[in-house]
């Protein structure tokens, strides 16, 4: 990955801040920040507790869209347990941040993930399904986290994730991790197989029986 700078508001952005609000959740009153990608027109927003700019490390979550998670309650995936247990979390703490980037399904978009969720009723893994329809298991790209982060002012976090290529990304783009805090969610029947498919596929730091 580039570590070369992608200036926010500038003539070659490729990510335009357009504006801040309140955003009361239940569990902490935080700041949503928006943005847009002028190149796809795709929205992304972060939110922010507390002083995030003050140069100590913040707690942060990088999130990829899950309609289903963590929208519509799914019980096949883990993200949205994921982002409660990350926004519970920075209310605790008090500071943190939380991107959530628009990229649905891995990067393949809502409808091929319900493809991709066809194909696994009838007995594909989570990176068989995407194969099958002629998509790499994982196309996301966290480029866009470094004009968001330097935006706000963040450059060295400690990272609510179990996976690695999130963290490789943040250190390519001269964000310092100096944690690595992981975010497990219980098993159910529904999301067993999406985990140890996470584990045993994807690399994610997840126990050996998950
Ligand atoms: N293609 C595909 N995407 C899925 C499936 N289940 C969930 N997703 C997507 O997977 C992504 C999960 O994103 P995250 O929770 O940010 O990241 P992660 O790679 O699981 O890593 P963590 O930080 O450990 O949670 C979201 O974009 C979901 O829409 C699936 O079965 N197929
Ligand atoms: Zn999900």
């Amino acid at each position: 990955m580039s570590s070369v700078e992608l200036p926010v508001n500038s003539s070659e952005q490729a990510l335009e801040f357009v504006d801040s609000c309140a955003l009361p959740t239940t569990w902490a009153n935080f700041t949503m920040h928006a943005f847009i990608e002028p190149a796809t027109g795709k929205e992304h927003v972060a939110l922010t507790l507390g002083d995030v700019a003050n140069g100590e490390p913040v707690l942060a979550r990088i999130h990829s869209e899950c309609l289903t998670g963590d929208a519509l309650f799914s019980k096949r995936c883990d993200c949205g347990p994921q982002l409660e247990l990350a926004m519970q979390k920075i209310a605790a703490e008090g500071r943190g941040v939380i991107l959530y980037l628009r990229q649905e399904g891995r990067g393949i978009g809502l409808l091929a993930k319900v493809q991709a969720y066809h194909l696994q009723d009838e007995g594909a893994d989570t990176v068989e399904a995407n194969q099958r329809l002629g998509f790499a298991a994982d196309l996301r790209s966290y480029t866009l986290c470094d004009p968001m982060l330097k935006h706000l002012g963040i450059s060295s976090v400690k990272l609510m994730t179990n996976n690695p290529r999130k963290i490789a990304a943040l250190q390519n783009m001269q964000v310092r991790v100096e944690e690595q805090i992981p975010l497990i969610i219980a098993r159910n029947p529904y999301n067993e197989r999406y985990l140890a498919t996470k584990a045993s596929k994807l690399g994610h730091m997840l126990a050996p029986d998950l």
